[in-house]
């Protein structure tokens, strides 16, 4: 029953199994571990599933992709539009300006974020190897402290910041000699992944087993 008094016409049960044999999409914001059981019932009945939970280590990841021969599955570190499109944007300025510009990563999340850095910085770094022509696991510094010395050439850089309820920001810091080029996203609400969940998942519902992402949905794909 919503506030006003109109039946939201819900069922809230804690058997997963009969949920996704019922659905014709289910959307999980969960967990890595909670995701891959998830995924694994998906599979089992058949049923395309939305996935924006985060911090899934390369082991967990792998198991997430095998699910796609047997399922539709729609995974996303981020929701909404418009960090969907700086991903485009990151990687045309990586490309554009070249190795001369260092690039750093910055993101600060509310208090209660469990994952670090946030799977969005990951994906950011992603877009900006991408564009550089580089792997971002060889070339990514996602910890400084104490006497690190100079910043290693090429490196991307991540910054992760935690406190009160911020939603979700994000910078990616293009610093050249004598000049600073910053690409950012401000999500000041929530509701703005619930909204791109819900796109998603009516868009995903009768594609054929495969992977696709929030690109896919928003057309943005190169
Ligand atoms: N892709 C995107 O756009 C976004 C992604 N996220 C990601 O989504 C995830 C969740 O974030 P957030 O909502 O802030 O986290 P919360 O901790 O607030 O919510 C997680 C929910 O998942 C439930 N859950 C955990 N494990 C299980 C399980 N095994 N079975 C069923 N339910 C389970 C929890 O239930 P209980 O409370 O009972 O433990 C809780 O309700 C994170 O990985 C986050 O990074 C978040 C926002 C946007
Ligand atoms: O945990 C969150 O809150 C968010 N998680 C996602 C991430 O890890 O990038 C997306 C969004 O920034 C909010």
């Amino acid at each position: 029953m919503a506030l006003d008094g109109t039946p939201l016409d819900l069922c809230i049960s804690d058997d997963a199994s009969a949920l996704f044999a019922q659905s014709d999409v289910v959307i999980d914001f969960t967990a890595p571990k909670a995701s891959l059981t998830h995924a694994r019932l998906a599979a089992t009945h058949k049923t395309p599933l939305v996935v924006g939970s985060t911090g899934f280590d390369p082991d967990q990841q792998a198991a997430m992709d095998q699910a796609t021969a047997y399922i539709a599955l729609l995974q996303a570190a981020n929701f909404s539009l418009g960090v969907n499109l700086l991903h485009s944007l990151v990687r045309q300025a990586a490309q554009a300006l070249g190795p001369e510009f260092d690039i750093e990563i910055l993101e600060m999340h509310h208090r209660h974020k469990a994952d670090a850095p946030s799977g969005t910085a990951l994906a950011l770094g992603e877009a900006a190897a991408s564009g550089r022509g580089i792997d971002l696991a060889s070339h990514s510094d996602r910890v400084r402290d104490g006497i690190t010395g100079p910043r290693t050439e090429g490196h991307i850089g991540f910054a992760t910041l935690r406190g009160g309820d911020v939603a979700g920001e994000h910078a990616v810091l293009f610093a050249g000699a004598g000049e600073r080029i910053t690409l950012s996203h401000q999500a000041s609400d929530r509701m703005v992944f619930a909204r791109g969940a819900v796109k998603a998942a009516l868009w995903l519902v009768g594609k054929k087993a495969g992977q696709y992402d929030m690109m896919d949905v928003l057309g943005l794909k190169a």
